[in-house]
């Protein structure tokens, strides 16, 4: 894309078939909020619906809406509202948890499914919580834990040793936004033998996935990012129907026992999905969700996909004379919905991204070197990606951040 003027913007956004959704959301004036690959932003109607859950159906009601407010359910009903968004069979996903302990869920199922092999691979560079998930579930079983980057060369090589039982990948990395080719890392784990689970916190509500059409066995994925379901909200598990028979996660219990209400004192598994729920979940952040999805059921994800490329495009371009390093990947199939752009000092990206805070530009900081930019195609407009960019660059060339290098760590 040749560079365009903040009016060539401004008509961009007049035409953008998404652009009724940013009124949906509740966003604080004077921010461009490039963040909501950490936390994605408010829907206006979240707050009603989690008052009505807190006040009619558990006020009012009590016990009664385990049943008939579709309390019991719910991790059922609200994992086939995200099917569609992942390309999924309704009864392949579920909501509960947390992200974290899903993954170690399906990696233990997936070792247990794979018994004659004790190698888990996983990504050198993936995010910590995978990491030490990993680290958790292989020692609990007795296997070993590979890292490997996480393109084909090295994947191959890690996979040809005829042990690895399974390989744990992020669709998108957090911290260069590079999207991985899902179908094809599958087919080839699949050609030695290993299964697949797919974290898929940077992509679900970011672009369209094909879990189904990709063949994956597992994914997990979170809620609270592009999908604006809230801090905490919880996780979704697909596990592929092929799997559903055998499939035996590691935290049995009574919300994925076949007959809860027997109250018997033997594990027999649900079908489908429902086996990798445990207990409880929180209703009250279930509706939450509920209420974004909503939001959701109505986005055209060819669309979404078209304009997260556009706005994602339009930053590195508008970015590109700063000095700083594109670490995103330019090609359209290789990028996520997220910019990063490396500073060789550290604690200087660290205060040039506190100086954009301080002018209303929130993006966030990664450990060493990262500056990361997030594009939620529901909220940002171009114009906000023309303002947040002009800023950057005024910040870098105006040398404006030293004045914030030496204040306090920003911690997320
Ligand atoms: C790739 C990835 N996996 C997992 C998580 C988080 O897991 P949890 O929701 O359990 O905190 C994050 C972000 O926090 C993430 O970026
Ligand atoms: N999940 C988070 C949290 O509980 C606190 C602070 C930040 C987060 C995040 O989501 C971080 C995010 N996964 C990242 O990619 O950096």
């Amino acid at each position: 894309m040749t560079s365009l003027t903040r009016e060539d913007c401004a008509k961009l956004d007049a035409e953008d078939p998404l652009a009724g959704f940013r009124a949906e959301f509740a966003l604080p004036d004077g921010v461009v909020y490039l963040d909501g690959n950490s936390l994605g932003a408010l829907p206006k109607a979240t707050p009603e619906r989690v008052s009505r859950v807190v006040e009619r159906e558990w006020g009012a009601d009590l016990i009664a809406s385990w049943s008939a407010a579709g309390w019991w359910d719910q991790p059922r009903t609200l994992g086939a509202r995200i099917a569609p968004l992942v390309g999924a069979a309704p009864h392949e996903v579920v909501v509960g948890d947390s992200t974290s302990a899903n993954l170690f869920k399906t990696l233990v199922a997936a070792l247990r499914l794979n018994p004659d092999r004790n190698v888990v691979v996983g990504e050198a560079g993936n995010f910590p919580t995978d990491l030490y998930v990993t680290q958790g579930a292989a020692e609990l079983m007795g296997a070993a834990e590979r890292r490997v980057d996480p393109d084909e060369p090295a994947l191959e090589a890690a996979l040809a040793s005829g042990d690895v039982a399974v390989v744990l990948l992020s669709h998108v990395d957090y911290r260069t936004g590079t999207l991985r080719d899902m179908a094809g890392l599958t087919r080839l784990a699949h050609r030695h033998g290993a299964l697949v689970l797919w974290d898929l916190c940077h992509s679900v509500g970011a672009l369209p996935v094909e879990l189904g059409a990709c063949g994956v066995d597992f994914a997990v994925g979170c809620t609270y990012k592009y999908l604006n379901a809230g801090p905490g909200a919880p996780s979704f598990t697909f596990a592929a129907e092929r799997h559903h028979a055998t499939a035996r996660q590691p935290i049995a219990g009574w919300h994925g026992h076949a007959r809860p209400f027997d109250f018997s004192g033997e594990y027999v598994p649900a079908e489908g999905a429902s086996r990798f729920l445990s207990g409880s979940q929180s209703l009250i952040a279930a509706a939450a969700l509920e209420a974004s999805l909503d939001l959701w059921s109505r986005v055209d994800l060819d669309r979404l996909r078209a304009k997260s490329l556009a706005l994602t495009d339009l930053f590195a371009t508008l970015t590109a004379d700063t000095g700083l390093m594109l670490m995103t990947p330019r090609a359209a199939e290789r990028r996520g919905s997220q910019v990063s752009l490396r500073h060789p000092d550290g604690p200087a990206g660290e205060a040039i991204v506190r100086a954009l805070a301080e002018r209303g530009v929130i993006g966030d900081f990664r450990q060493p070197d990262v500056l990361r930019f997030g594009f939620a195609p529901l909220y940002l407009r171009h114009v906000d990606v023309y303002d947040a960019a002009t800023a950057l660059v005024e910040v870098v060339r105006s040398g404006g951040w030293r004045a914030s290098r030496f204040t306090a760590p920003q911690e997320v």
